[in-house]
């Protein structure tokens, strides 16, 4: 008997009910401070998420950290995956930043690594400056931002990891000092220093569906977009990638709680009495797919048209800009007020 040709879904249904910032008084702290150590700044290394080009740029480090030599890394090129639309991607990513260099990189292929230190180097010489240059890596949350300092180091200098990295967003809560990530010459010029800073998400998300890819690749905790809604979303895009990268669990299905409860009976997420525990198994999925363990792709749609698209949504996005900060003024003064009446808001 032939069985019947598994269709997999082709939209996403909006889920109005997310919410939409994770604007927290860190992220707003530490842009604040980046903003106030701007003049002593060379060169910014602006990170992005390789999985998702345009949803990981935050408006917020043009907006408030303009006037800067930039350079945009795209990170966890590793988990985008290959294929022979590559060089079309980048190519046409590259022209979308232009004249903004663009490097893709991952924090462990030492290839990329030195591509990125060749540019810092040749910005730094062609500076000359004697007293050293002073860069600071920006980026979301989760981003890589600390992997990539720790990388530049070891490959630079050939000193071990300074900056503390993990899987959940929020690990730097605070400039550090720079680090050192390229000696000096023996006329005691051209040493280079990276300052890491705090990941910093945007006031407020476009659409929806954004916020479902942010919360995919880690920029927000785990606890802010419910897990089922996450591994639904998952199991939406690697079902128009390749449904057979979960066929040791179930065939190919659009149900996510049957991927789930086949995910759970195989791995032994069992309550008593055999009942599979969903939400620690959609979690483990997210977390699986995040270490490239089902599929390496991407979430954003990159061509020019999709470009395009998202260009000319900017100025609507500006506007909820404004709206999104006016809305953090008013939810900061209640807190304020609450704190002095001795009732908490949250
Ligand atoms: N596969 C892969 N994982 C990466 C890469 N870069 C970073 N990671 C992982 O991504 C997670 C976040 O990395 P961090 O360097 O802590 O990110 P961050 O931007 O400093 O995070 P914040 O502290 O929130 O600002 C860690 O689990 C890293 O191991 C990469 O190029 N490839």
């Amino acid at each position: 008997m032939k069985l019947p040709t598994f269709l997999p879904r082709t939209i996403f249904p909006t889920l109005e009910s997310l919410p939409r910032s994770y604007y927290l008084g860190h992220h707003a702290a530490g842009l604040s401070k980046m903003r106030t150590m701007l003049s002593q700044i060379d060169l910014i290394i602006e990170c992005r998420d390789y999985r998702i080009p345009l949803t990981s740029r935050n408006p917020l480090f043009e907006e408030s950290l303009a006037g800067r030599e930039r350079v945009v890394v795209y990170t966890k090129r590793d988990l985008g995956g290959g294929g022979e639309d590559v060089s079309k991607r980048h190519a046409t990513i590259r022209a979308w930043h232009h004249p903004t260099p663009t490097i893709f990189s991952s924090h462990r292929s030492q290839k990329d690594i030195r591509q990125i230190l060749s540019h810092i180097k040749d910005a730094s010489t062609a500076r000359n400056a004697l007293t050293g240059s002073h860069l600071m890596v920006v980026g979301m949350p989760n981003v890589g931002k600390s992997s990539l300092l720790n990388a530049l180091r070891r490959e630079g200098v050939n000193k071990g990891k300074v900056a503390h990295t993990g899987a959940q967003p929020g690990i730097t809560r605070k400039i550090g000092t720079g680090v050192k990530i390229v000696e000096a010459d023996e006329t005691g010029s051209g040493g280079v220093y990276l300052l890491d800073t705090p990941g910093v998400f945007m006031p407020y998300v476009p659409d929806a569906e954004a916020m479902l890819k942010l919360a995919l690749c880690g920029s927000v905790k785990d606890t802010v977009v419910p897990p089922f809604n996450l591994a639904d979303y998952l199991l939406f895009h690697v079902n128009l990638h390749d449904p057979s990268l979960y066929g040791e669990y179930c065939p190919p299905t659009n149900d996510a709680m049957e991927l789930l409860e086949a995910m759970a009976r195989k791995t032994g997420r069992l309550q008593r009495g055999g009942t599979p525990v969903l939400e620690a198994t959609a979690l483990w999925m997210i977390q699986r797919w995040r270490n490239g363990h089902l599929g390496t792709f991407l979430l954003d749609d990159v061509s020019e048209e999709a470009i395009e698209r998202y260009t000319s949504g900017k100025n609507s996005q500006n506007s909820s800009l404004s709206q999104a900060r006016k809305a953090g003024k008013e939810a900061a003064r209640i807190r304020q007020r609450a704190r002095r009446s001795g009732t908490t808001a949250e």
